[in-house]
């Protein structure tokens, strides 16, 4: 097991390993106390892993319950939230219990809203079971549903008191849903780690190696929630430098949003990493390379890099984004593999960047 500190306003631990959900009550109780814990799960993964979980919490002395609501990203809404908090009340959860939230990134961020704001603040545990969640979305506090309007625009951040990132569950995702958590991979190697780039153009994360080497997936997670980590203790509240982890956002959460969330976040990140790269290239802020070696690792991850809406679409869409100000985006831009930089743009030239990205890939073709 590999054990990550992480040292935000509020300290925990994150733990990658195998067999953690069977150990999950003991670890909970020494990092959360309490006395009730609800675990909060999708129908996907309720039926695979709560009962374990359930079991586990009882064990460790909990008066646990488990609250299921329908997996996929058009559930990470208000009603879901209403509904998640509702089962909180009824359970009588006091403000020293322990919300679990045990699942994709969905879960996390759903139920981890459900948590910042039951009584003004619970406590939370994060038991990631899918790719992204456990190299991405369980760690740094960012909690959120979608709107009408657009992909997390109601959240709040809200640090966990421990993550449990049991890597056993990677293997009853489908390879589609497994692919889909090496977009955030990608990302990180791009903002921060090219020696990390450089050995998935090795040897890249597949669904293959997960079922070959699950030693080296651990090592890869563990890899990741250290760049997360690193970035989250330097700006946890996202006033500057975390923007970063935002690479490939602004137009992945655009052709998201245009999706009707049918396509999935980490392949949406993967078109927009590319897009935004494309554009960057045809502008002279860093090399063909770029773009092409982005690409050609999303390929080779079996992430789909495509993008099928029109600039208007997509301006559209972008418009909603938490990056803009006014008449301007914080965009992060690559200038090379593992140096990517935040540049306050104006909207117009957004537009443009779109429009130059949505060209190089016709040329492309
Ligand atoms: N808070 C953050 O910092 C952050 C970071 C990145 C992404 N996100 C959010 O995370 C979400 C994407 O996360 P995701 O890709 O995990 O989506 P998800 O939660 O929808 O999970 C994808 C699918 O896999 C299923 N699943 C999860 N684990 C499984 C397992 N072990 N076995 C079988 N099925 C399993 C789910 O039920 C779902 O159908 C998006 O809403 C995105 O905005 C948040
Ligand atoms: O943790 C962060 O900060 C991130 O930006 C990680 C992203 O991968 C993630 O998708 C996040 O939810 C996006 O944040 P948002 O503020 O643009 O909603
Ligand atoms: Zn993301």
């Amino acid at each position: 097991m590999q054990t990550i500190r992480v040292s935000t306003g509020r300290p925990y631990t994150v733990h990658v390993g195998t067999r953690l959900l069977e150990l999950s009550g003991e670890m909970i109780r020494t990092a959360c106390g309490g006395v009730k814990a609800v675990v909060v799960t999708d129908t996907n993964v309720g039926p695979l892993y709560a009962g374990i979980v359930e079991r586990s919490l009882s064990e460790a002395g909990y008066d646990a319950s488990t609250y299921t609501f329908p997996a996929g990203e058009e559930h990470k809404r208000a009603d879901t939230l209403i509904g998640i908090l509702e089962y909180l009340a009824a359970t009588e959860l006091t403000r020293d219990d322990v919300v679990v939230a045990l699942g994709g990134g969905v879960v996390g961020d759903v139920a981890g809203l459900a948590a910042a704001t039951y009584m003004r603040g619970c406590k939370l545990a994060q038991m990631p079971t899918s790719l992204l969640a456990m190299v991405d979305s369980s760690v740094g506090g960012k909690t959120a549903i979608d709107l009408e309007g657009g992909k997390n625009l109601a959240g709040a951040f809200w640090q966990p008191w421990i993550v449990l990132a049991d890597i056993g569950c990677l293997g009853t995702l489908s390879p589609e849903q497994f692919a889909d958590g090496c977009g955030e991979v990608i990302k990180h190697g791009v903002i921060s780690d090219p020696e990390l780039f450089c050995a998935l153009e090795e040897a890249p994360l597949t669904y293959e190696l997960l079922l070959q080497s699950l030693s080296t997936v651990e090592a890869i997670v563990a890899r990741n929630i250290a760049i997360k980590r690193n970035v989250v203790e330097a700006d946890e509240r996202e006033s500057n430098l975390r923007k970063l982890l935002n690479f490939g956002h602004s137009m992945g959460h655009a052709i998201e949003a245009c999706s009707r969330y049918q396509r999935g976040h980490g392949s949406c990140v993967a078109a927009g990493m590319t897009m935004i790269a494309r554009a960057c290239a045809r502008n002279g802020i860093c090399s063909e390379d770029v773009p092409t070696r982005i690409e050609s690792l999303c390929g080779r991850s079996g992430l789909d890099t495509a993008c099928t809406f029109t600039a208007d679409e997509l301006y559209a869409a972008a418009l909603h984004d938490k990056k803009r100000r006014g008449g301007h985006i914080d965009l992060v831009v690559p200038r090379a593999i593992g140096d990517c930089v935040i540049v306050t743009t104006p909207l117009e030239e957004f537009r443009t960047l779109i429009e130059d990205a949505l060209a190089a890939s016709e040329v492309d073709r």
